[in-house]
């Protein structure tokens, strides 16, 4: 860790800047304004704001807000690995990542996992994939197998994330471990889960009488701990310790990618991503796709008070899109104080949530529609499918667009009303029926739209919600790029580990006290209760 002064990263107080001020108050004076169409086409996909409030003055309050938090040399920094995730005393590079130019070293490692696979693939080698990982090592592959191995794949890929032994269990169910090949995936190689999972993996591979190592592959910023654990080093691919787990998908974290679906994935993503990367770069803050979530996103959270964000995507491809960013905006963005440690003052990021469409109509959108809270929403489409059904996709889009515009709308109580009229209802039962159709309306929304859903879009869209993320650090003056908040419960979980093993040193101390009528101060008495019966099991 760097002893770097914070001072140097440390921004002004939010909510004392009267930019911010300026902001708030356009952000709560104008309406949205779907008739005046707000679209940016950027590479890969195009941004439809009008489901956003929007005005000249709003955004010149937005821009003026940006300047005022030096955004122009925080991206700046960003985009040259300087240290920007301050608390760790890091950089955050993933750009890196998919620069055409990149170093000679992300290049070099590419190349020598592009070249494995590849020989892999001449071989017909692993007829099975068994990605053990969890968070930032396993969301993005997860995603992209479901994006593009949807219709099935030779190599049939299985992902192994959660402790929860019925996990692995079903992993390696029916798999023939002489055709399987399994893939630890950990940024830092200590992560308790995959590590645990890997090793049940290993005893499989044992128990049939296999040299586990032939079967085993690593990916990790810590090729030492991945050689110690028993992985060859031919088979150990890297990362690097200036990426963050929730951006590293751009690295060989893809391996299991490229092994279900070919390297030509993982090059399209990076180059889509790329491609957005340069946008964000260059393209001016009223037409920079990212920087417009991230305004809208700050002004629906921290002066409308929304308190989330909804993910729907109208393609069952992208199911794994919705957990995917909820690591990587609230992973990022669900922290308090800035990063000079005060708290920021407005509530910061959402909870992100959501389910593809046309799924979520039948699930959860009739609170989107009359709740007391709704949600903003970002409906994403592809304008071309890949299947032969165009019947089926012109319903998709048209579901996708008629629950937007109704969400926009609304439904006021004298068109409910007339509506009940017009379908032969007396006056008396109109009255009565009316207020349960009325929508309030006014929704906010993006609507993102991608030609089609190639590797190319997907990439694109995802460095669209990592730039956005980061902006809305940069507003907000939080480092998004830490995790301190994961890492409270891991420790308290490694203690009581111990204690719920009947044959532990320490359970027996939990027992002492509760035998003795003493607390034990560890635990308040819920947790102790539980503890002593679980630690019993089934038996009352
Ligand atoms: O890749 P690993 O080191 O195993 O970490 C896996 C995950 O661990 C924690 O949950 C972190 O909060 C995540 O950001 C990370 O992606």
């Amino acid at each position: 860790m760097s002893d770097r002064p914070l001072a140097a990263d440390t921004p002004a107080p939010l909510i004392d800047l009267p930019e911010w001020k300026r902001f708030a108050l356009a952000a709560q004076t104008c309406a949205p304004r779907p008739d005046a169409l707000d679209l940016i086409e950027a590479p890969g996909l195009a941004l439809d704001s009008s489901g956003q409030r929007h005005s000249s003055d709003l955004m010149a309050a937005g821009e003026a807000l940006l300047r005022a938090r030096d955004f122009d040399t925080q991206r700046a920094r960003l985009l040259a690995g300087e240290p920007v995730n301050v608390t760790e005393g890091r950089a955050a590079w993933h750009t890196v990542l998919r620069a055409p130019e990149a170093p000679a070293e992300v290049r070099a490692e590419r190349e020598r996992m592009d070249a494995w696979v590849r020989r892999a693939d001449a071989g017909r080698r692993w007829r099975h994939v068994v990605h053990v990982g969890i968070g930032g090592s396993d969301w993005g592959v997860r995603l992209a197998v479901t994006a593009f191995g949807y219709a099935g794949t030779w190599r049939d890929v299985r992902f192994v994330a959660n402790i929860d032994g019925h996990a692995i269990e079903g992993g390696l169910a029916g798999l023939d471990p002489r055709e399987t090949l399994v893939v630890l995936v950990s940024k830092s190689f200590t992560t308790a889960e995959t590590l645990e999972n890997g090793a049940r993996a290993r005893e499989w591979l044992t128990g049939a009488g296999l040299d586990p190592a032939a079967h085993l592959a690593a990916v990790t910023a810590r090729p030492d701990r991945a050689r110690a654990w028993g992985v060859p080093d031919d088979q150990i691919f890297r990362l690097w310790d200036w990426v963050g787990g929730r951006f590293s998908l751009w690295s060989a974290v893809s391996l299991s990618t490229t092994l279900a679906v070919g390297v030509d994935v993982l090059e399209g993503l990076r180059a889509g991503a790329a491609a957005m990367d340069a946008h964000f770069t260059q393209a001016p803050l009223a037409e920079n796709a990212p920087v417009r979530m991230a305004l809208a996103g700050v002004a629906n959270r921290s002066v409308l008070g929304q308190g989330s964000l909804n993910i729907a995507p109208y393609d069952s491809r992208l199911a794994n899109l919705v957990p995917y960013i909820q690591q990587l905006d609230m992973e990022s963005l669900g922290k308090s104080v800035d990063a000079a440690g005060r708290p920021v003052g407005v509530p910061t990021g959402p909870a992100v949530w959501g389910m593809p469409g046309t799924d979520a109509q039948h699930t959860f959108f009739q609170w989107m529609h009359q709740g007391s809270d709704g949600a903003p929403v970002d409906f994403i489409l592809c304008r071309e499918a890949d299947h032969h059904w165009p019947a089926h996709h012109r319903q998709l889009l048209a579901n996708c667009l008629a629950q937007r515009e109704a969400l926009m709308r609304g439904k006021t109580l004298a068109q409910a009303r007339a509506e009940c009229l017009a379908e032969g209802m007396d006056a008396a039962r109109a009255d009565w029926l009316a207020p349960h159709r009325v929508h309030p309306g006014g929704r906010p929304n993006h609507l993102i739209a991608l030609p089609r859903l190639s590797p190319y879009s997907l990439g694109a869209l995802l460095a669209l919600y990592e730039h956005r993320v980061f902006t809305q650090g940069v507003i907000w003056g939080i480092d998004p790029f830490d995790q301190w908040g994961v890492e409270y419960g891991k420790v308290l979980a490694r203690g009581i580990v111990a204690e719920l093993d009947p044959s532990s040193g320490q359970a027996s101390r939990a027992d002492t006290a509760a035998a003795s009528g003493a607390a034990d101060a560890r635990h308040d008495a819920s947790t102790r209760h539980w503890i002593e019966r679980l630690r019993r099991g089934g038996s009352p």
